[in-house]
């Protein structure tokens, strides 16, 4: 285990007969972008809480740089949690200061730290405003200089990009890059799946509890095996179904998708394909991570 690494082990939990974790395991190495992504309920908000000791585990231990997190190491964390967590009537600086001491900074620490995130994160016309007069981004802007105003060792935040305008976007990317950048692991949760797959280094995909996959999108292309889009547009409805170590993932609107299970030949299906009409396109392809989500979280996807 690499020094000041985010380690969730076998974390499990239960709300009465209900399994929201089962066994959840990865990391989240230093100076890494970590994409947690899954569906509605899946478990990305109980296993953050979890991280933050807002939430006990039924077993399984959280560590970070090798130590289960203790009430001292969860000072070090930045966190921003879904259900937001600012005074609404209070002054974005006076809140920021006030957060930052609460974590255990000096006041002259405090005030330079929040004035410079109102500056990094363009609030500073908003500076005097009390948070729940802004508007929905500005006060996820806050919540973002929250959560690291205080100079956070990691930072773990729950749909930080929900809500957002594009270029909202681009600044929440670049301070969650530049953080990293500093050997800062950074965990997120998202439904934005593009995103994920253009800023995240590794990225973990939960379904039911589950940990289903876990690793870098090229990593998990390669796994998930390769892809033909094949437009056969006089073939009979069907034609692709049997063929042997292909699955039929759907239409993508250019033509039949098809999954190859490992050492399948893509030439058999090119013959299979010429046997049922002429063959307009037929391409090679890895899944994009929201292709992958599909089959690893969809309704046939294995437990
Ligand atoms: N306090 C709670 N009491 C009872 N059940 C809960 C509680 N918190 C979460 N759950 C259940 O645990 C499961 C995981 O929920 P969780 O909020 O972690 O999912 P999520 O992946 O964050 O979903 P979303 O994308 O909708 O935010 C769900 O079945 C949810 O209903």
């Amino acid at each position: 285990m690499g020094e000041r690494t985010l380690d969730i082990d076998h974390v499990c939990k239960r709300f009465g007969g209900n399994v929201a974790l089962d066994n959840v395991t990865f990391e989240v190495r230093p100076g890494e972008l970590f994409g947690f992504v899954g569906s509605n309920g899946a478990g990305k908000t109980t296993t953050m809480r979890i991280v933050l000791g807002v939430l006990a585990a039924d077993s399984g231990v959280v560590r970070f740089d090798g130590t289960p997190i203790s009430h001292e190491i969860r000072t070090r964390i930045g966190y921003m949690p879904e259900e937001r967590g600012l005074y609404p009537k209070m002054k974005v600086l006076d809140q920021l200061v006030y957060l930052a001491q609460l974590h255990g900074m000096t006041a002259n620490d405090a005030h330079r730290s929040a004035e410079a995130w109102i500056e990094r994160l363009d609030l500073a016309e908003r500076r005097g405003d009390p948070v729940d007069k802004l508007s929905l981004g500005n006060q996820q802007r806050v919540q973002l200089a929250a959560a690291l105003v205080h100079e956070p060792d990691v930072l773990v935040l729950d749909e930080p990009f929900s809500g957002l305008d594009p270029l909202a976007v681009d600044v929440m990317s670049q301070v969650l890059r530049d953080k990293a950048a500093t050997g800062v692991p950074v965990v997120f949760s998202s439904h934005q799946l593009d995103l994920v797959e253009r800023l995240c280094d590794r990225v973990g995909i939960i379904r039911s509890g589950r940990i289903v996959a876990c690793g870098s999108v090229d990593e998990l292309t390669a796994e998930a095996g390769t892809r033909l889009t094949v437009s056969v547009p006089g073939a009979p409805t069907g034609w692709a179904e049997g063929l042997p170590g292909v699955r039929v993932v759907g239409d993508n609107g250019t033509g039949t998708v098809l999954e190859l299970a490992p050492g399948t030949d893509d030439q058999s299906v090119l013959s299979a394909a010429l046997a049922a009409g002429p063959v307009r396109e037929f391409t090679r392809h890895r899944p994009s991570l929201t292709e992958l989500f599909r089959s690893a979280v969809g309704e046939g996807a294995a437990r």
